[in-house]
């Protein structure tokens, strides 16, 4: 194994070495967590690193001020422990970031934050990773950095001479910073949809451009929300069927959708959810916005972006304010992980749900299902059963140690 030793004689007080006593978790997001308390609720200890100052920050710091989950709570609930009965069935981002938080302080999880893991690597049996100050080495690697780890930033021509702000809805915040405003929203997703809502919310003048197919579903049907009414189809249909009845209520309920601009896929929506990870919009409000004319949308695609707005692929120009960019996110595990071919050159398990969680040489992987929160807890519970299993059969992994890393001395 390469040895941390040489820095050391350079460096002979300071350690930037040293052993974990159970798995090192990358990401103290839902995933980062969920593992961590299955873990400990089987006695195994684990370390949690965390780029940002903070749990879940990508719901702290990277979420608008409106949003709510948009399945319903027990669609969305850590193993272990559930909402608080008093939240409500779509529960609030701030309440969504309280159950987080008392989620880990319950489990005792104190993750290291300010750790950005700039590389992982398996080496003569042990994982050595490294942060930008500190090598950590574990016999268990937990990639949690989520699918959604880093903004996806089209590069369209132009955008270094638009006059107006430029922004990734992972820094937009509300509508009210863009009041009587013409906006361009690039990008028809859940957050496309909802920014435009909250733009119009706040008498701001929305243009979404809709380049592609996207299938729209009411959030619930008949009062029951569409996720629940899918998982419970599902137990029963097979899953091309149980799109087609999906497809067929939320015209019942919707209305046809490609008059409006936004043309369903081929491919059914969960049948696309789990083939592609593209999710199917829940409507919470921006349909009837745009039947009503207050969210414009725009068929063609963006040519390129110009001073004072965008060109279109028709040739057509218009003028905006400001531009808002719904492209979406992508996984960062490419960029930190090394020398391991369990994930695609995007960075998800190449492994197919349910058994991505599981690579070899003790690499273990949660929240990369497409299946949202429901997906994250299914992998925690699994990994923890995996590794506990290892970790009581063999006790030179259980040191006396209290502390969490042992430094090599
Ligand atoms: C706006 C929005 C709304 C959503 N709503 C829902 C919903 O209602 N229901 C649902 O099921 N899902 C929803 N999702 C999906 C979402 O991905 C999950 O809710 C959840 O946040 C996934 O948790 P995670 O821990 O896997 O990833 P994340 O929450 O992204 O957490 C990953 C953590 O890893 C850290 N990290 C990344 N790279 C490194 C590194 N190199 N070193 C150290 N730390 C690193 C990040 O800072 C982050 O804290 C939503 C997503 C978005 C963007
Ligand atoms: N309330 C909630 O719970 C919310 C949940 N979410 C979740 O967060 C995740 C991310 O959602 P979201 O941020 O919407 O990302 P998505 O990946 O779902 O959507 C990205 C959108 O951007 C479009 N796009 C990408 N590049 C371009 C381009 N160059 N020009 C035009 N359009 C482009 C895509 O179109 P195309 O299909 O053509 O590539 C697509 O419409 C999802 O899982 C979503 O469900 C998000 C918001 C709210
Ligand atoms: O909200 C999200 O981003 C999710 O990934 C939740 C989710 C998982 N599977 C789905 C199928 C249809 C709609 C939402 C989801």
């Amino acid at each position: 194994m390469g040895s941390c030793k040489e820095n050391q004689q350079e460096n002979p007080q300071q350690s930037n070495c040293g052993f974990v006593q159970g798995p090192i978790i990358v990401g103290a997001g839902p995933s980062g967590l969920a593992a961590a308390a299955c873990l400990s609720n089987h006695g195994v200890p684990s370390l949690i690193l965390e780029k940002s100052d903070c749990i879940a920050s990508l719901w702290q710091h990277k979420t608008y001020d409106r949003l709510k989950l948009h399945l319903p709570k027990q669609f969305c609930e850590l193993p272990l422990m559930g909402f608080p009965e008093d939240f409500p069935k779509y529960p609030t981002k701030s309440q969504f970031i309280s159950y987080m938080e008392t989620y880990a302080s319950h489990f005792s999880i104190k993750p290291k934050f300010n750790q950005a893991v700039q590389s992982a690597e398996f080496d003569s049996g042990f994982w050595r990773v490294k942060t930008q100050d500190f090598e950590y080495i574990s016999k268990w690697l937990i990639v949690a950095t989520g699918e959604n780890a880093e903004p996806v930033i089209p590069e369209i021509g132009g955008m270094e001479i638009f006059q107006g702000p430029i922004l990734h809805t992972s820094l937009y915040k509300s509508g009210s910073d863009f009041k009587n405003q013409k906006v361009l929203v690039v990008g028809c997703g859940n957050s496309g949809m909802e920014v435009s809502l909250d733009l119009c919310r706040h008498n701001a003048n929305p243009h979404m451009v809709v380049r592609n197919t996207v299938h729209v579903l009411p959030r619930e049907m008949f009062g029951f929300s569409t996720f629940g009414i899918a998982m419970a189809l599902l137990k029963w249909l097979p899953l091309k069927l149980v799109d087609k009845v999906l497809l067929l209520l939320a015209t019942i309920i919707l209305g046809n959708t490609d008059q409006l601009g936004l043309r369903r896929p081929k491919t059914g929506p969960i049948e696309l959810k789990n083939a592609t990870g593209k999710t199917p919009v829940l409507d919470v409000g921006a349909l009837a916005q745009i039947k009503s004319g207050k969210i414009k949308v725009v068929v063609e695609g963006v040519k390129e972006i110009t001073r004072n707005g965008a060109r279109f692929m028709n040739g057509q120009e218009k003028e905006f304010d400001s531009i808002i960019l719904a492209t979406g996110y992508k996984s960062n595990v490419p960029t930190w992980l090394k020398g391991c071919d369990f994930f695609t050159k995007e960075g998800m398990p190449k492994t197919p749900f349910p058994d991505c969680w599981k690579g070899s040489e003790g690499l273990y992987t949660v929240g990369f299902t497409r299946r949202g929160l429901l997906g994250t807890a299914s992998d925690a519970v699994e990994i923890a059963n995996d590794i506990a299993q290892l970790w009581k059969t063999n006790k030179d992994w259980r040191s006396s140690c209290n502390s969490h890393i042992i430094l090599l001395k």
